[in-house]
């Protein structure tokens, strides 16, 4: 049994079907990946395995260590293990960063999490979350705080994003301590690179899974796809 099932996942929003019948898999301790073009679905899984305010599904289900999440708010899912660092970090003003890296995890240690996403702890305990912070600088104390979490599931939606964000070689070191303690990542990226340090990966497509295996195949797979976003036929898509 996987650690996170997603099973026939429909999520509709303004009349619009984002989500069509979504299949996935998640196993315990692996990273996985999940690309796809602009729009296709993935932040939008993410919310709802999350269970972001809002963010229900319409019909399918979501299990997480074969239990079901749909009537679990976002903090009884954390209980159970699943975090997530957003596309968009947060700002928490007035909580000194040591505070927030050891705000849901009180024995963490906050210098060895800031060395982990390559910050100099001195330089940064004592500074606040605030927006005297560069976008690469909260994305990176984000993923310090999910990391210090020990999260069974960590989500990591585009850690990579953006200008000024953690170097490819520093993330996958970031990724590779979230291996090493035994955590699961659904890893949504763009760069194939980061993607291929991945175990397993998996290609959306108009809100469907429509590849699976390993990430040079799920690459390959997505690179030479017919068209920007496809019906699952033409790429010969079977849903197993
Ligand atoms: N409430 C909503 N109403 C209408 N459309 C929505 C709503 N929420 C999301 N969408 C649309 O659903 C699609 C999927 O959005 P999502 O953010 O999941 O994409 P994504 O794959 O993460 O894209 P990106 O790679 O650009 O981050 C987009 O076209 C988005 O505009």
């Amino acid at each position: 049994m996987a650690l996170l099932e997603v099973d026939n996942l429909v999520y509709r929003a303004s009349e619009r079907v984002i989500l069509d019948g979504l299949f996935l898999r998640v196993e315990a301790e692996q990273v996985h990946a999940l690309i796809g073009t602009n729009g296709t679905g993935k932040s939008t899984l993410a919310a709802l395995v999350m269970g972001c305010a809002g963010f229900r599904p319409t019909s399918g289900q979501i299990l997480f260590d074969s239990q079901r999440l749909d009537s679990l708010e976002i903090h009884q899912r954390a209980r159970l293990g699943i975090s997530m660092a957003w596309q968009e970090p947060a700002r928490f003003e007035g909580l000194l960063i040591q505070e927030y890296l050891t705000l849901g995890a009180r024995q963490a240690d906050a210098s060895a999490l800031l060395r982990e996403v390559g910050l100099e702890p001195d330089l940064y305990l004592k500074r606040m979350v605030d927006k005297t912070l560069s976008g690469g600088e909260r994305k990176r104390i984000e993923l310090a705080s999910v990391l210090g979490l020990k999260p069974r599931l960590a989500i990591l939606d585009e850690p990579d994003s953006g200008i000024d964000m953690l170097s490819t070689q520093g993330l996958i070191e970031v990724i590779q301590a979230f291996r090493r303690q035994g955590s699961a990542v659904l890893l949504i990226t763009h760069r194939e690179e980061i993607a291929a340090t991945a175990d397993r990966a998996s290609q959306i497509c108009d809100g469907r899974i429509v590849c699976t295996g390993s990430p040079a195949t799920v690459a390959a797979h997505y690179k030479n796809r017919k068209c920007l976003l496809c019906d699952g036929l033409e790429c010969g898509y079977e849903r197993t």
